[in-house]
């Protein structure tokens, strides 16, 4: 293990420069911290030395605080872990001293890194340094000082937005912000920052303390205007989220009443913060998406990923041409491939709109989006698949169309080509049965947009090669996913853990509970919306084909609604056509139809299962669960047959597949923290009234009646029924 330490050399120059070693990110451990202050403290004492660098070994300043110690925090509630950094650190020993000190920045300050640096008395960066206080994304405040001194530098409006959105900036922008105060290249950094020091230490340089400043601070109105913009967006935007509040009010407090008192209210907060659920959940969801790039026997046995430079897409419909772009976003070559002219036309221009609309939203500059399109070619036959390293089918669902294609590109691609197939349903084994390469067969299941959304499954099945598992991780991350290597199962990871989520909500819907206070109800648990809007969106077609594989794959806990057919029945298909439960006009937010309840209702009498022929009365709370248990019980089946790695991945798909919210932590976490009793008596019961969609699975029965996480990893018994 590389060492962790803080070190020293003192210059002929009279220059202390103070190297922080802790790779791969210089994170602030609490062995770094401690070294900190006895070689700052060193530097004071010793006659030698007139100045200090402060700076990070090996191209990195400093990631920030050790999320580790967090983690620690949560497992054990033991505040004292938190070291006093604030007050004893950044400003005591190194703003505060009598030499000053220069950080050397290079790479990345972030967090507490950057926090640390804007303590010192400037700042030197090398060109593209990434520089921000991303400490919301984990359920916390900036808590080194950070929420003082960043609006001191760059003014109130930028700190806001760096902080709330969590929005890390360039060198060269903090350079015009005033953040830094000279980029020079990475050759110079030590020199320059050196001789900068000195300068501070002879006064032909100013000596800033950036907690006395007060020159780019606004008036008190002007500031109290901005920070009431700032807390009605973070309403909106962050609305289950004690964090983004608590940032405003600490900000508030140093500017009404100075720098240092806001570092003293910054790290009582923090310390709140920590303790809290959502620091909890977000801390867990950092490891756990860290986690899923960690694949037994595969990540670990030695090979080297090959490179992708060419892509083959097959089918420009809405997730060919999804996945298409997001390739060559990634700058990675395309040719796609479509059965006639005219569909190749529409793929093609579906790919351009995608590209020209994240240059609209600001997401993509021109000259990017004309460099992706220029990576793109269409055709109409196979002569451009000789030399493509992976193919990704995304043609209809329907087997023997996918067989016959994967028989075809056996032929057609070079014997090293990953062959994937995007499909949602269809079992992998089924798909390539024709073909003598089923070591090279392996699912890219893609959220639709593809281009966008964050999340790719990688299917596996038990003779895909680990060398395909692995290429294809490796450019899943080159175009920006979290891959997430799952096993082959109806629905794979997502789609079947959270089948129950809508038959969940049809269930409560003929009962007679109203299906837009479900959707309320769900929204304000934090899924971005509820059920039955998420049915509007995705068109009923594909909630009617959806449901049919799972009534097939497991009939004994499905639940048949004529809801959706009534639906379709009475001329709606959801924003599709602008009718659904919702009503969809251009330019307006969905309205809830009430013509839509006697349609309800009509599939309430068909259905027959209301008590006593009357609307059950449920709280809200209840609702919530009749929802989300079912979905953790389908997450227990998946975790039992081995389906993930580990507990953690099924998280991280649910939050990036589903939109769980991150800072619950994902399905299984929050599950735990509900705790898997209440879980299991609740379904026992729900079970006897409503029916067997609600019975609880064996491994949540086993793990409630035995007081384990559903998190804790699978018994050996459980591991030897394993499909990984
Ligand atoms: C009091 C203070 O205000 C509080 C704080 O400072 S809280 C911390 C604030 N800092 C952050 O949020 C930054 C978190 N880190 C990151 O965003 C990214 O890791 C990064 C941009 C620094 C580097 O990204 P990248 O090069 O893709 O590497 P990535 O895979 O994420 O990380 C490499 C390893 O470093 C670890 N790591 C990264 N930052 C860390 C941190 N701050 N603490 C502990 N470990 C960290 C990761 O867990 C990972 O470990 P692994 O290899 O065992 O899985």
């Amino acid at each position: 293990m590389a060492e962790v330490r803080v070190t020293m050399e003192v210059g002929n120059d009279g220059v202390a420069v103070i190297t922080i070693c802790n790779p791969p990110v210089n994170a602030l451990a609490i062995p770094i911290i401690a070294g900190l202050k006895e070689k700052f403290q060193e530097a004071m004492r010793r006659n030698d030395v007139k100045a200090i660098v402060l700076t990070g070994k090996g191209g990195r300043f400093s990631g920030g605080f050790d999320i580790n110690v967090f983690q620690n925090v949560h497992k054990t509630g033991d505040l004292s872990r938190l070291p006093d950094v604030s007050v004893d650190l950044v400003v005591n020993t190194i703003e505060d001293a009598k030499k000053p000190a220069v950080a050397a920045i290079e790479g990345l300050a972030l967090g507490g890194g950057l926090e640390l640096a804007m303590g010192c008395h400037a700042r030197i960066a090398a060109p593209k340094a990434q520089l921000g206080l991303p400490e919301l994304t984990l359920g916390v405040i900036p808590g080194f000082g950070g929420t003082q001194r960043l609006p001191r530098l760059v003014g109130l409006s930028k700190a806001i937005e760096m902080m709330l959105l969590s929005k890390p900036i360039m060198s060269e922008e903090g350079k015009k912000l005033g953040l830094i105060d000279a980029v020079v290249s990475s050759e110079d950094l030590l020199r320059v920052s050196r001789q900068w020091a000195l300068e501070i230490a002879d006064r032909s340089k100013p000596w800033i303390r950036s907690l006395h400043r007060t020159d780019k601070l606004d008036s008190l109105s002007e500031a109290h205007e901005k920070l009431k913009v700032a807390r009605h967006q973070a309403k909106q935007t962050a609305p289950n989220m004690p964090q983004h509040q608590a940032c405003l009010d600490v900000i508030e407090e140093g500017i009404l009443h100075g720098g240092y008192n806001g570092v003293l209210k910054e790290a009582k907060v923090f310390k709140e913060l920590v303790l809290a659920d959502t620091s909890r959940g977000l801390v867990h969801v950092f490891f756990a998406q860290r986690a899923t790039s960690k694949v037994p026997n595969v990540t670990d046995v030695g090979l080297k990923p090959r490179s992708v430079k060419k892509v083959a897409v097959i089918g420009g419909g809405l997730m060919g041409s999804g996945i298409a772009t997001a390739f060559i976003l990634g700058n990675i070559y395309v040719v796609l491939k479509e059965i006639n002219p005219e569909y190749l036309l529409r793929g093609i221009k579906m790919i351009e709109a995608n590209v020209r609309g994240l240059v609209t939203r600001k997401k993509l500059a021109q000259d990017r989006a004309d460099k992706a399109l220029s990576m793109i070619k269409g055709v109409l036959d196979y002569s451009e698949f000789r030399d493509v390293d992976m193919v990704i089918e995304a043609v209809i669902e329907k087997v023997s169309l996918k067989q016959t294609i994967f028989s075809e590109i056996e032929k057609a691609c070079p014997p090293h080509c990953i062959l994937a197939t995007n499909t949602s349903t269809i079992d992998l084994n089924v798909v390539g049965e024709k073909t003598r390469s089923q070591d090279r067969i392996v699912g890219a299941h893609f959220f639709s947009p593809a281009h966008v959304m964050p999340l790719l499954e990688i299917v596996r099945t038990e003779k895909t090669s680990a060398q395909t598992i692995l290429d294809l991780m490796t450019v899943g991350k080159i175009i920006k996913k979290v891959p997430v290597v799952v096993g082959n199962c109806t629905g794979f990871a997502v789609n079947r853990t959270f089948f129950p989520y809508t038959q969940g909500a049809h269930i409560l819907a003929n009962l007679g509970v109203d299906v837009f206070r479900i959707d309320r109800l769900i929204t304000s648990f934090g899924l971005p919306m509820g059920p039955f809007q998420l049915q509007d969106l995705a068109g009923y077609g594909v909630a009617i084909a959806v449901g049919k594989e799972f009534a097939a794959a497991f009939p004994d806990r499905t639940f048949r609604s004529p809801l959706v057919d009534l639906l379709v029945k009475s001329g709606r298909n959801g924003k599709s056509n602008g009718k659904g439960y919702y009503i969809y006009e251009k330019g307006s937010k969905p309205k809830p139809d009430p013509s839509v309840l006697s349609i309800i209702e009509e599939s309430g009498r068909l259905t027959n299962i209301m008590p006593g022929g009357k609307p059950i009365s449920v709280t809200d709370q209840e609702i919530v669960e009749m929802i989300l248990f079912p979905v953790v019980n389908e997450a227990c089946r998946v975790m039992d047959e081995g389906v993930m790695v580990r507990a953690s991945d099924l998280d991280i798909a649910s939050v990036l597949g589903m939109s769980f919210p991150s800072y619950r932590g994902g399905i299984v976490f929050w599950a735990d923290t509900v705790g898997p009793n209440h879980i299991y008596t609740s379904l026992k019961k729900w079970a006897e009234l409503y029916g067997n969609f609600f019975k609880p699975s064996r491994f949540l029965e086993e793990r409630a009646t035995k007081g384990m996480p559903l998190s804790a990893p699978a018994s050996t018994s459980s591991a030897s029924r394993s499909r990984l």
